[in-house]
């Protein structure tokens, strides 16, 4: 039975996320701040952190990343949820035209930049989650409106003013639990590495992605960031199908790992199903 932090308050989308965990779940424990969220994991004092990695409008959570490489800790799952915004005020407030401010979290505003540049001549804020956003709000003047999940309403008492106002139709957001140990294999499983080419060569991502092609590994995603040297330097963030403990993976990875500078694996897990509306 595990403790599990997800970023919080109550209402978020995290919350959503972390309520499809598949593991089982003795408690569920809101953390305001991502950084801390995993950080009580590895002093072990949950057992679980979900966390947003990466949306299918505004691409990686940067700061997730991040903490990835920063700690020493294990995906354990994955859970796709659909990301519905709504515009959520006070109920007094009907006309649109009467909001001087909309707050939400950086990537709800980036999800919803068309809507705010189509219908709101507002000072735009940003807030650590969509519902301390909608938590502001509720403590706002009615000028004031949030962009968050539409069952955050009903906890804060406020009004939905608008629904469905992100940019796209399809909009979904890939989280990940993080423990402090592997998961099992389950024969439908993604694994997930870090890894720095050695040096700045024609080729260099190539040589890494080969090991995987010539194996008809599946890769699932890749993302660079920074390394935070050189400009120009950059690591990998590599999702691929299958689990650590199969053969053709063994051997990829044993390749890799002699033309990288260096690799992190960052656990096996099963592949999430995607949750539909
Ligand atoms: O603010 C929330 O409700 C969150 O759960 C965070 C978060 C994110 O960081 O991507 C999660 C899902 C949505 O993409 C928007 C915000």
């Amino acid at each position: 039975m595990s403790r599990v932090g997800y970023l919080g308050p109550k209402g978020t989308f995290t919350e959503m996320a972390a309520e499809e965990y598949r593991g089982t779940v003795a408690e569920y424990i809101p953390y305001c701040d991502i950084k801390v969220l995993v950080k009580a994991v590895v002093d072990e004092k949950i057992d679980r952190a979900v966390v947003p990695i990466e949306n299918s409008l505004q691409g990686a959570v940067t700061l997730t990343l991040d903490l990835l490489l920063k700690y020493d800790l294990k995906i354990v799952d994955e859970v796709i949820i659909p990301i519905t915004h709504s515009l959520l005020a006070a109920d007094v407030v009907t006309d649109l035209d009467d909001l001087d401010h909309v707050v939400s979290h950086p990537q709800a505003l980036a999800q919803c930049r068309a809507f705010i540049d189509e219908h709101l001549n507002c000072n735009v804020h940003t807030a650590d989650s969509t519902a301390d956003a909608i938590k502001r709000v509720a403590k706002a003047g009615p000028n004031w409106a949030a962009i968050g999940n539409y069952h955050a309403a009903d906890y804060y008492d406020l009004s939905v003013l608008r629904n469905d106002i992100q940019d796209n139709e399809e909009n979904w957001t890939r989280f990940v639990v993080l423990a402090k140990e592997d998961s099992p294999q389950t024969g439908d499983d993604k694994t997930s590495i870090i890894c720095s080419p050695r040096d700045d060569h024609p080729g260099a991502l190539y040589e890494i992605l080969k090991e995987f092609a010539q194996r008809e590994i599946n890769l699932t995603r890749i993302e660079s960031r920074p390394a935070r040297k050189m400009i120009g330097d950059y690591i990998f963030f590599i999702d691929f199908e299958g689990h650590r403990s199969e053969e053709n993976i063994q051997l990829a990875l044993s390749n890799v790992e002699e033309i990288v500078a260096w690799i992190k694996l960052l656990g096996s897990y099963p592949q999430a199903e995607i949750q539909a509306d």
